[in-house]
């Protein structure tokens, strides 16, 4: 898909400038021991920068509100203002909170008017092409009011009786039709209205944002997700991203 792709519609469908909500506050224990998580370097540059430039790499994207953890505002801001973003591209940084959740919904708390969708992307998906965030952006503005980056499973999946000691044996209590199950991913898009109505409704801890809007009974539907829009959460992942941003590099030429 090319920059020029998305138009401004004219046509009552929910148009005009984007806005992201990057969610950088998570301390990243799965990583394992160092700084946060979105603060680690892939390729020498901050996995937080690589989302952000992966944000403004739309054209239709104008605004980008980074959470940042509660006591790293400063921080965050001396780092991007040492990585400049396209000119069309506004950064705000907030504090976060101590759950995912929290820290949307102080992002969501911070948006100026004038944005009436509202992309919400992990700091830890550093790597996502900017066609996967331009496709859901396109599916919002054709009238979707939830979007989700979607792609099937390669593993079977089985339901089980959680362990009562870490590491101890899990019955299974079922296997579901693979067919039918997608790994979701992000950025996730928004009408804008139905998602703030959806974080001062929903209190159940939920694991994305699309999720609540689900609680709400709104629909929300799929795009298809990229691999490379995977998420950093374990040691392994970052090899992973170490590997792809060489392999681009190389295609670049730089
Ligand atoms: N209190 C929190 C927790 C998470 N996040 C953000 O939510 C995204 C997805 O969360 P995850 O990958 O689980 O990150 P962490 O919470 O940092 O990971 P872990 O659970 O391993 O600590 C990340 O960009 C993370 O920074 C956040 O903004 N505020
Ligand atoms: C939002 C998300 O990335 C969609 O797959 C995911 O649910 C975040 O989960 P985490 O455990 O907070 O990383």
């Amino acid at each position: 898909m090319s920059d020029d792709s998305l138009p401004s519609p004219t046509d009552g469908r929910p148009g005009g400038p984007v806005a992201a909500v990057i969610p950088a506050a998570g301390r990243g224990v799965r990583l394992g021991p160092g700084a946060p998580k979105a603060l680690r370097t892939l390729g020498g540059t901050p996995m937080l920068v690589h989302a952000v430039r992966a944000m403004a790499a739309s054209r239709a994207v104008s605004l980008v509100v980074v959470v940042a953890p509660p006591d790293g505002t400063a921080e965050v801001k001396s780092l991007l203002d040492a990585h400049p973003l396209p000119e069309r591209t506004d950064v705000l940084v907030v504090p976060g909170g101590e759950t995912r959740q929290e820290s949307v919904g102080r992002g969501l708390d911070a948006l100026p008017p004038g944005h009436e969708i509202v992309l919400v992307h992990d700091a830890a998906r550093p790597l996502v092409p900017v066609d996967t965030v331009d496709a859901v952006i396109e599916a919002v503005r054709d009238g979707a009011v939830a979007v989700v980056p979607a792609l099937p499973l390669a593993d079977t999946v089985k339901q089980v009786e959680p362990a009562r000691t870490p590491g101890g044996p899990e019955p299974v209590l079922a296997t579901p039709d693979r067919s039918r199950l997608r790994a979701v991913q992000t950025p996730q898009g928004f009408d804008r209205a139905t998602l703030i109505h959806a974080h001062e409704t929903v209190t159940d801890d939920v694991t994305d944002d699309a999720s609540m809007v689900e609680q709400l009974g709104e629909p929300v539907v799929t795009v298809p997700g990229h691999e490379e829009a995977f998420k950093v959460t374990r040691p392994l992942d970052l090899i992973l991203a170490e590997a792809v941003l060489a392999r681009r590099r190389l295609n670049d030429g730089f």
